[in-house]
């Protein structure tokens, strides 16, 4: 067991691209940093969303005010690295206890360069994202603790996440194959833009042998696998940049693979299809959204990382150049697309995250649907 208070005393300070300051002590690194901030409403699984590489670039505020209980493990990561940009917690844990626990997250942002800051009014800054709209933020502690109109300069340097192309920065350059657990049914080739490790063991466990490639593949290095489904990961970035993966998944309609995508890859078939996307005003981050599968009328309590969305009728069937296409899930907040089926070709997608990680496991059917679509196509 590690008890931390390294930083508590170091000063800090977020600023946010509209002026507004909070100031509050160093947590993890100290030193300076820049993105995207938004928030999370998940009260569990902080290591799951610092690892999830959809999250390059992005500042995330912990809704939930006690951060870091049971420290961090090393079997919960989603990737080999925290991809956050930084963190802001309201009362991180001063000492970590769970029989898991190896060191402190304190500890843990510090060693792998992320620079966080707490104690600082969690509340005040989510309810002035949500009315303002996700923003540009810096985060900075010990001798970055300079004049605020200087910090702001730079807050406002930053890029925004609008346009951002981030895939190629997050995945994998070599392919791998994550094998199948007991008796190999099916070949999946699994496009790998920010993919979380959860995704393909979901599909290992249902017999499915998942060859991940790079954002970068080609339509011959997928059917270079000899695949019975596609798939298209989750990611960083403005969907609005993924030519590449909306070429690439356009050849695999017109093939008529089975195709699922999930989050990045539910925008990208929503281009493929040729409907927009657009940024939302703040996100839906956290793992208690309401969706419901209009499909079946259940109402299912699912995990979500997303800031942008497709831009699809709720009230009718669309007719695309592969056939026609419904809103499969909406998202019961908000009414925004969770969702999308095609009618005439084996291939659908969801905005939110069935492999749950972390998260309940309601979706999990939806890793069954790829299956029955590629049993179909054999049968
Ligand atoms: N988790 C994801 O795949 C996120 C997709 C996209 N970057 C968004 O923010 O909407």
């Amino acid at each position: 067991m590690t008890t931390s208070t390294r930083g508590a005393k170091t000063p800090a300070v977020l600023v946010l691209e509209d002026g507004r300051t909070f100031r509050g002590r160093a947590y993890g690194a100290v030193g300076e940093t820049f993105g995207e901030a938004v928030f999370s409403t998940g009260m569990t699984g902080y290591q799951e969303t610092l690892t999830d590489p959809s999250y390059h670039r992005q500042v995330v505020v912990m809704t939930a005010p006690h951060v870091g209980n049971t420290g961090v493990n090393d079997e919960d990561p989603e990737s080999k690295r925290i991809w956050v940009a930084g963190y802001v917690v309201r009362d991180p844990a001063r000492v970590p206890s769970n029989w898991r626990s190896r060191r402190s997250l304190d500890e843990e942002l510090a060693t792998q360069g992320v620079v966080g800051i707490s104690g600082i009014d969690t509340r005040a800054l989510t309810r002035h994202l949500r009315e303002r709209g996700a923003m540009r933020v810096g985060i900075f502690s010990g001798e970055a603790v300079a004049d605020e109109a200087a910090l702001l300069a730079k807050v406002r340097a930053v890029p925004e996440m609008k346009g951002a192309d981030l895939s190629g920065e997050v995945a994998t350059t070599e392919r791998y194959v994550v094998p199948a657990i007991g008796t190999k049914r099916f070949t999946v080739a699994a496009v790998d833009l920010g993919i979380k490790g959860m995704t393909p063991h979901r599909m290992a466990e249902r017999g499915i042998e998942v060859h991940v490639l790079p954002a970068t593949a080609t339509v011959e290095d997928v059917y270079a696998v000899s695949p019975d489904g596609v798939f298209f990961s989750n990611g960083p970035g403005d969907p609005a940049t993924a030519d590449h993966p909306v070429s690439v998944m356009r050849a695999v309609l017109e093939r008529g693979t089975p195709l699922f995508g999930i989050c990045f890859g539910n925008q990208i078939l929503g281009r493929a299809l040729g409907f927009g996307t657009y940024k939302l005003k703040y996100g839906h981050r956290g793992i208690n959204q309401p969706v419901q599968d209009r499909t079946t009328g259940k109402v299912e309590v699912t995990a979500h990382n997303h800031g942008f969305a497709v831009d699809a009728p709720l009230d009718r069937v669309s007719d695309t150049p592969y056939g026609r296409v419904e809103v499969s899930h909406v998202c019961l907040n908000d009414n925004v697309v969770e969702g999308l089926k095609l009618l005439d070709r084996p291939a659908f997608s969801v905005q939110y995250h069935p492999e749950a990680a972390a998260g309940p496991h309601d979706a999990a059917y939806l890793f069954d649907r790829f299956v029955s679509l590629m049993e179909g196509q054999r049968a």
